[in-house]
């Protein structure tokens, strides 16, 4: 769809950059597929489970390491106990691609292998928090599908006041590092029905890209206790 005034590449903290439309609709529609693929059983997508007994709105699926809270693990530790998903060579391509598109030529030091997929219904948020549980400081790099929501950037100091409420929509990207890297950030809304047609879907689609830093991950598998093996803590 046409816009009357193109939205342009944004700066909105120091180190988080909004770059709209980054991909177009045919790559939204491929991302997409592949998200639903992943989010089939084994090791799918599940509700989350707050140690408070609370449950999160936004259901997920991880990618290369399992995410829950608040911590990694190698299979889905509070879900089916299947391995997680492997992070494929070609995100990390995607990645490096995103943290150009961002910063321009900084070349990306780390190798991504963390990806996170989060499925937004009409009445999902996410409430303020830091990505804090990566032993990484590499940008974090989402990408969105489907319904356009407000994504909440705050400062990395307190989940309340600065922040800014900006508008992310199918096929824009938004890269958090630098001084944002732990800036808290939420989604306090969807607009529901607002996604592009040609997805057909009723929701919201975010996909995040990290690095776990978890330099010492092959040795996690070996000479744990049984109870503890699998997991590692950022
Ligand atoms: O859905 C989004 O855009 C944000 C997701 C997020 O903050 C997270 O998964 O940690
Ligand atoms: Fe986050």
């Amino acid at each position: 769809m046409g816009e009357l005034f193109a939205r342009e590449k944004a700066e909105v903290a120091p180190g988080a950059v909004l770059v709209p439309g980054w991909l177009d609709v045919g790559q939204q529609v491929g991302l997409l597929a592949t998200c639903r693929a992943w989010a089939r059983p084994p090791a799918g997508m599940r509700t989350v489970r707050t140690p408070g007994g609370g449950t999160m709105s936004a259901k997920q699926v991880g990618l290369g390491w399992h995410w829950y809270p608040y911590r990694y693990a190698r299979h889905v530790v509070d879900g089916d106990g299947s391995p997680v998903k492997p992070f494929p060579p070609w995100l990390n391509k995607l990645a490096t691609q995103a943290l150009e598109a961002a910063y321009g030529s900084a070349a990306p030091t780390e190798t991504y292998d963390i990806g996170l997929i989060n499925f937004y219904d009409r009445s999902a948020r996410m409430g303020m928090h830091q990505d804090k549980e990566e032993a990484s400081d590499a940008p974090v790099i989402s990408m969105s599908l489907g319904d356009t929501c407000v994504f909440r950037f705050g400062n990395p100091h307190s989940r309340r006041r600065p922040y800014k409420d900006i508008k992310l929509r199918s096929g824009d990207l938004f890269v958090f590092g630098g001084p944002s890297r732990m800036a808290y950030h939420g989604v306090p809304k969807v607009y529901s029905g607002s996604a592009p047609a040609e997805l057909e879907l009723d929701g919201r689609v975010s996909i995040t890209l990290r690095v776990s830093g978890f330099a010492n991950a092959g040795n996690l598998d070996r000479g744990l206790p049984e109870s503890m093996s699998c997991e590692a803590t950022g």
